[in-house]
């Protein structure tokens, strides 16, 4: 019953080409304990926590490696032509952890960074933010490796139609289904759409964070900052620290989620007095004005367009941002920020993870050794895919829901899982972040069995 690690869950990596499924993950009887991640990836913090949480579990070796390997991968090369008339090649990345309680899931970063390491740790993260958030999907994550803000708008087209090109054998509305991520919104999600549906048809389902005006969904936007925002409601209220107006909040990354959450918090009285963004930080004790702030980014320079030409706070180094007093403070950039030297620095009584990964283990180490309480990306960082799984249903249905019902069902979403992740904590007297990863695997595993191996 347990030995399927040969047919069923093969891994692929090709280099060029569009891809398929072949190849097999070698004997079960090469297992070893703690499990290296694939390749011996060291890079890969998600299977650090899901070593964590396993440990208590107590389920077979071979069921653990299922949750600690990726089902398939894929490497592929898009080669397209620049607007200067030069062929350009790109590497491009995806990998599909697993797929037991649906289909895989999860979006696409358009970054300098991006490499097949990264997205492994990703897409597994996908797994568990998925179970942990009661939506019906499994775990994946792509990358492509670029940077978007050398490309024009014609060359991003390009590089999406290609991708889709290339990996469209594997992906579709019920086997995976990409979504926006870093450098990755609803403008590249239209082109995902449109090129899929070249060969697959009308089927809007196939990728999520799409326009309003092209089946996307109310609230998608906004969903990951919102998640934010009610993951941190939910946290005060178990903590027993009183209500979100009021509160300090410190926002390090003004992207998509950080300043939606930042303009979210502010309309709820909420007093976010310092963010920062890749050039620097901003910081004002009596509070931002966030909507002037985010009008003023918007604007064209010399008008606006830069952090630092705000006129409403005071300009700060982005290694000051951790340092500023604040009961919570939301790490909403990119991975691995919030390393020891900034946990030690952190002045604040509780981090809530806006981005994905924020927090290495060793900082994870360091906060918890100061008792400062960490609400996990896996809950509050999962805004996003929640409403992405409405945007799902509702394409499947050709039916759009009002916005009201888009939001009341996602504090549904983010309010129960809370709730279970803090029964799980409050038994046990673990972390959130174990809590979190122990329900959520438990869930996985529930679905694995359920399914049977032969
Ligand atoms: N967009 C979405 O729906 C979702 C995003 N996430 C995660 O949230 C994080 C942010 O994503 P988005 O807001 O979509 O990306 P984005 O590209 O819109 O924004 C990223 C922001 O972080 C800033 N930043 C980069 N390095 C920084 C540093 N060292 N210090 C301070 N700020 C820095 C950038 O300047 C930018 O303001 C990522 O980890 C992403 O994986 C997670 C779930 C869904
Ligand atoms: O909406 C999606 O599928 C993208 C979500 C995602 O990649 C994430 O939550 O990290």
């Amino acid at each position: 019953m347990l030995g399927r690690s040969g047919s069923a869950r093969s891994r692929h990596v090709r280099s060029v080409g569009s891809a398929s499924e072949t190849g097999s993950l070698g004997p079960s009887s090469a297992l070893r304990w703690p499990w290296p991640g694939p390749r011996g990836s060291d890079s890969d913090h998600t299977n650090v926590y899901v070593q964590e949480a396993l440990q208590e579990l107590e389920y077979p070796l071979r069921l653990q490696k299922l949750l600690l390997t990726p089902q398939r991968e894929f490497h592929v090369e898009l080669v397209i032509t620049l607007d200067s008339g030069e062929v350009a090649a790109f590497n491009a990345y995806r990998v599909q952890h697993d797929n037991s309680r649906g289909p895989f899931k999860g979006g696409f970063r358009y970054h300098p960074n991006a490499d097949l390491s990264d997205a492994r740790s990703l897409a597994s993260l996908m797994t568990w933010k998925s179970a942990v958030l009661n939506v019906p999907f499994g775990g994946a994550k792509g990358g492509v490796c670029c940077d978007p803000s050398q490309l024009s708008e014609r060359e991003l087209e390009r590089l999406t139609r290609r991708l889709v090109q290339a990996l469209k054998g594997v992906m579709g509305p019920l086997v995976d289904i990409p979504g926006p991520e870093i450098s990755a919104g609803s403008r590249l999600m239209s082109y995902f759409f449109d090129e899929m549906s070249k060969y697959k048809g009308f089927a809007p389902a196939c990728v999520t964070g799409k326009p309003l005006a092209l089946h996307g969904s109310y609230g998608r936007e906004y969903a990951t900052g919102r998640g934010v925002v009610l993951a941190a409601r939910e946290l005060l209220k178990a903590e027993h620290a009183g209500r979100l107006a009021g509160k300090e909040f410190v926002i390090q990354g003004f992207g998509n989620v950080g300043s939606w959450a930042a303009r979210l918090l502010h309309m709820q009285g909420a007093k976010v007095t310092a963010v920062s963004d890749s050039s620097g930080g901003l910081y004002n004790e009596a509070g931002l004005d966030v909507h002037a702030l985010i009008t003023h980014m918007k604007a064209k320079p010399p008008f606006g367009g830069h952090m630092s030409s705000f006129p409403g706070g005071r300009h700060i180094p982005l290694e000051q941002l951790p340092t500023i007093p604040c009961d919570v403070f939301v790490p909403a950039a990119t991975a691995n920020l919030v390393t020891p030297e900034m946990a030690r620095a952190l002045e604040c009584k509780f981090v809530v993870e806006g981005a994905n990964g924020p927090t290495t283990p060793e900082g994870d180490l360091v906060l918890r050794e100061r008792g400062i309480p960490i609400l996990p990306d896996i809950l509050s960082s999962g805004g996003g895919v929640v409403v992405s799984f409405f945007e799902w249903v509702q394409n499947l249905q050709n039916f759009r829901w009002e916005e009201e019902e888009v939001n009341r069902r996602l504090d549904r979403h983010i309010s129960d899982a809370f709730a279970a992740i803090n029964r799980e904590r409050t038994q046990r007297r673990i972390t959130y972040r174990k809590a979190a990863y122990s329900v959520a695997l438990q869930e996985v595993m529930r679905a694995h069995l359920n399914r049977g191996f032969d």
